[in-house]
């Protein structure tokens, strides 16, 4: 029989502050932890210790000092749109745009609030003309961008996105870089995690993880 190998964590005296406004990206190797973090930092897995913390200002945070956490408090899904590597995770209708009015609606935004911002956000992804596709027959790609129009339809207040630029081409790339930083430029704080260099560039601010622990700021 097979011996269990000893359980390591994935994520190692982590102190990270992620701030309002500003787009920051973690890189690192596979495995590094970058999608761990990335789940704690938007409230779907709880450390084993340290803490998760929101403060009025919206900055998020992930570490061992941080004052006591007010995530438990707040409408959480509102507050915080997760993007992950597996795109078809989030999407919700039966349509691209039912998805993205559905993700809206239960999230209590307007109902014309919500269209426009729905509309909006497929042409500034280059899906436009897909509004009545069944998001399963969409590519890759065009999935991808979907799932972060539904991460960004409800205004929240973080948008952690797993590996947003995997399968884009020169142009849809410029268009989901352009609308990470306009997220930020709006006052979210936008945590990316990945691998394309091109990408780290854009941001604010870049951490570096290996094996599970903060490794210094990257270029
Ligand atoms: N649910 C789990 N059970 C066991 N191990 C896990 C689990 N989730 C992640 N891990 C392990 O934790 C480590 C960090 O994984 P994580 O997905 O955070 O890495 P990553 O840096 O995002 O990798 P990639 O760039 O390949 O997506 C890996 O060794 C992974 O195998």
């Amino acid at each position: 029989m097979a011996r269990r190998a000893a359980p390591v964590p994935a994520l190692v005296d982590v102190d990270l502050t992620i701030d309002a406004a500003r787009l920051t990206a973690v890189r690192g190797r596979s495995g590094a932890g970058k999608s761990s973090l990335l789940s704690l930092a938007a409230g779907l897995e709880r450390p084993i210790s340290g803490r998760v913390v929101a403060t009025p200002g919206l900055a998020g945070g992930v570490g061992p000092t941080a004052a006591p956490s007010t995530w438990a408090s707040t409408d959480l899904a509102a507050r915080i749109a997760w993007v992950p590597q597996r795109a078809a995770l989030t999407i919700v209708g039966s349509t691209v745009l039912d998805s993205l009015l559905a993700t809206g609606r239960a999230l209590g935004r307007p109902e014309d609030e919500v269209r426009s911002g729905a509309e909006s956000l497929l042409a500034d992804l280059r899906l436009q003309g897909l509004e009545d596709r069944n998001p399963h027959t969409l590519s890759g790609g065009e999935l991808r961008r979907l799932a972060l129009a539904s991460g960004l339809v409800h205004g929240p207040s973080v948008l952690a996105l797993d590996e947003p630029t995997v399968g884009q081409d020169r142009h849809t790339w410029a268009a989901v870089v352009g609308l990470c930083a306009a997220a930020a430029g709006v006052g979210m704080a936008v945590l990316v995690s990945t691998h394309d260099d091109d990408l780290a560039r854009t941001a604010d601010a870049t951490h570096v993880l290996d094996a599970g622990r903060l490794a210094g700021v990257g270029a």
